[in-house]
C-alpha cells in the first residue's frame, strides 16, 4: 500500500487530521522514566498505544533517538508501530538532503533500515538529492517549504530575481513539487502552522499535494486558522502536535493526559473543517 493510500486510509478510519510527533527528550519523560535514554522506547510505544485510534499519521523525529545512542529503540519503535497500528502511517522526520550518491543512503536508512513510509526533506540542493527518495515506490516525501520557525524568512522569503515573476523562494519550492519534480505523485510539503496566510498561498500553488504543518500545540500555531488555510477536498493535511501532546503531563496519569491533548487537538480540527 502506498503512503497516501495509508494516509487516506488513517483519515477516514481515525476521522483525523492529527499527527503525534515522537520527539522523546529524556530530561523530559515523566515519572520513573525521567532522565533514563534507555526509557525511550517504552515512552514512545505507551504514547502510540494511547493515541493510535486517534491519529493519521505518526512522526519520529530522528534527532531525539540519535542524539541518546537510542537509534535501536527507534527501530523497535518502528516494529511495535506496525504491529499496534498497522493502519497509521509513519513519517520519519530527518530533513536530510545531500548530493545524489550520500541521498541514496539516506533513503536507504529511511525506507530499509526505518522501514518508514514517508520521510522529510530539505530541498535546498536541487531536484537530484530529492530523486533517490523517488526510487522508492509509493514512499512519501515531504520538501520543507515555509517551515514554522521565524529564521525560516532569511531565506524562504528571499526573491528569486532569476525566475519570471520573481516568486519567493518558498513559493518556487511549492510549484516545483506541484510540478515537474512530482514525477510519480510522492512529494508533499512542510508548512509551518505560524504562518496561515502563507499555508493558504502554498494551497494555492499545490493544490493536490499533502501538507505536513507542524507548529500547532507548543509553537503556539492556531488549529482553526490552520485548516481553513490548508484543507480542501482535494488537498490533505497533516497537522503535527509533539511536545503539547507528549509531556501534557508529567505526573502518573502522563498517558491518559496525553490521549486528552491528542483528542482535543483532533476536535479542534475537526471543528473548523466543518
Ligand atoms: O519537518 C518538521 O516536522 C518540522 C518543520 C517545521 O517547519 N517546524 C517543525 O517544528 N518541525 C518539526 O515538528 C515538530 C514540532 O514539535 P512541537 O513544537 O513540539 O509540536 C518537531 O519535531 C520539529 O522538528
Amino acid at each position: 500500500m502506498t503512503f497516501l493510500d495509508m494516509l487516506q486510509g488513517a483519515m477516514a478510519r481515525n476521522d483525523s487530521l492529527l499527527c503525534v510527533g515522537l520527539d522523546p527528550e529524556p530530561r523530559r519523560l515523566p515519572g520513573a522514566l525521567r532522565g533514563d535514554a534507555r526509557r525511550i522506547y517504552d515512552f514512545c510505544a505507551a504514547i502510540v498505544d494511547a493515541t493510535c485510534d486517534l491519529v493519521c499519521a505518526f512522526k519520529p523525529q530522528i534527532a531525539y533517538f540519535a542524539a541518546h545512542r537510542a537509534e535501536d529503540q527507534l527501530e523497535r519503535l518502528m516494529q511495535h508501530m506496525r504491529v499496534s497500528a498497522p493502519h497509521v502511517p509513519i513519517i520519519l522526520d530527518a530533513k536530510r538532503g545531500d548530493i545524489g550518491s550520500t541521498a541514496e543512503q539516506y533513503a536507504c536508512e529511511a525506507f530499509e533500515r526505518y522501514g518508514a513510509d514517508a520521510v522529510t526533506l530539505s530541498p535546498f540542493m536541487g531536484f537530484d538529492s530529492i530523486e533517490p527518495y523517488l526510487q522508492y515506490p509509493g514512499k512519501g516525501a515531504f520538501l520543507l517549504c515555509r517551515t514554522s520557525n521565524p529564521g525560516g524568512d532569511d531565506l524562504q522569503a528571499q526573491r528569486l530575481a532569476s525566475v519570471e515573476g520573481q516568486p519567493l523562494l518558498y513559493e518556487h519550492v511549492a510549484r516545483q513539487a506541484q510540478g515537474p519534480w512530482n514525477r510519480n505523485g510522492q512529494l508533499g510539503l512542510v508548512v509551518g502552522a505560524t504562518y496561515p496566510e502563507e499555508i493558504a498561498r502554498v494551497r494555492q500553488l499545490a493544490p493536490t499535494l499533502p501538507l505536513l504543518i507542524p507548529g500547532v500545540g507548543a509553537q503556539g500555531g492556531d488549529a482553526a486558522a490552520t485548516v481553513r488555510a490548508g484543507f480542501t477536498a482535494e488537498g490533505p493535511i497533516i497537522v503535527n502536535s509533539s511536545r503539547a501532546v507528549l509531556y501534557a503531563s508529567d505526573g502518573e496519569d502522563w498517558k491518559e493526559a496525553a490521549r486528552a491533548a491528542a483528542q482535543a487537538t483532533r476536535a479542534a480540527l475537526n471543528a473548523a473543517r466543518g
